[in-house]
């Protein structure tokens, strides 16, 4: 008699599927929630080292990436900058700036900008063709990716900035200094570092100006 072989069941074949892990329950975190009351960018300028390592960093772009996105088109990716990177994009935001046609002074800022960084995340939107979902939810999207690095930095410690300037909305500048597609936009350059100065409060919206409560 042949022995039976034994064959795998073809369900053991699938590939295993976990379950992602159940979330906790909502509970009232008024540390987080004082944080969120309070909590203020660092200028760029002031950051100094030590920056965020690789681990870091890491941990804050996987906050950042926790973030709602209709239809989970992940229309947003990172470029982190660090070391020689900057000093090319300084070089390259300095040349982009003269043949745009940009004052000297704004020129000068965006340079520095990059020249005394020592730790920058761009933020680029990247828009994925779809039918159901618009241009604009997918750019808000990468601006919500922002304002959470920022955030989950600063809840970490480090000080944070979101710019831009010229070279944000230059394609060219996008492909030759982080080649992006021609659809692709830097959302934000976020600076990150050690603060080295807290900075004053600055005039916060009239939130009751700005709200209307409808009931009907
Ligand atoms: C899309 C976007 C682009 C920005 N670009 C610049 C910039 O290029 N230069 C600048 O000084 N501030 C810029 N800011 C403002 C800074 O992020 C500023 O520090 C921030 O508004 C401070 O807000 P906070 O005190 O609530 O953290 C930008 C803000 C946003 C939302």
């Amino acid at each position: 008699m042949i022995p039976a072989r034994a064959v795998a069941p073809e369900r053991d074949a699938e590939p295993m599927t976990t379950a992602p892990a159940p979330l906790p329950a909502l509970t009232p975190r008024t540390d987080v929630l004082d944080f969120l009351l309070t909590r203020r960018s660092r200028p760029a300028k002031t950051l100094t080292a030590p920056y965020p390592d690789r681990a870091v960093l890491e941990t804050l772009l996987t906050a950042a990436a926790r973030t709602p996105d209709h239809g989970k088109l992940e229309p947003w990716r990172f470029v982190v900058l660090q070391g020689a990177a900057l000093n090319r994009l300084a070089v390259l935001t300095e040349a982009r700036g003269v043949a745009l046609g940009q004052e000297p002074e704004k020129i000068a800022k965006a340079r520095a900008s990059f020249d005394t960084a020592g730790c920058v995340v761009a933020v680029i939107a990247a828009p994925k063709a779809s039918e159901k979902i618009p241009r604009y939810e997918q750019d808000l999207s990468a601006g919500a990716v922002c304002l959470a690095l920022v955030n989950a930095a600063l809840a970490a410690g480090w000080g944070a900035n979101w710019l831009t300037g010229y070279v944000a909305h230059d394609p060219v500048f996008g492909a030759e200094a982080l080649g992006l597609e021609a659809e692709e936009r830097v959302a934000g350059f976020i600076h990150l570092g050690t603060e080295s100065a807290v900075p004053p409060e600055r005039p916060r919206p009239d939130v009751a100006a700005l709200t209307r409560w409808m009931s009907e």
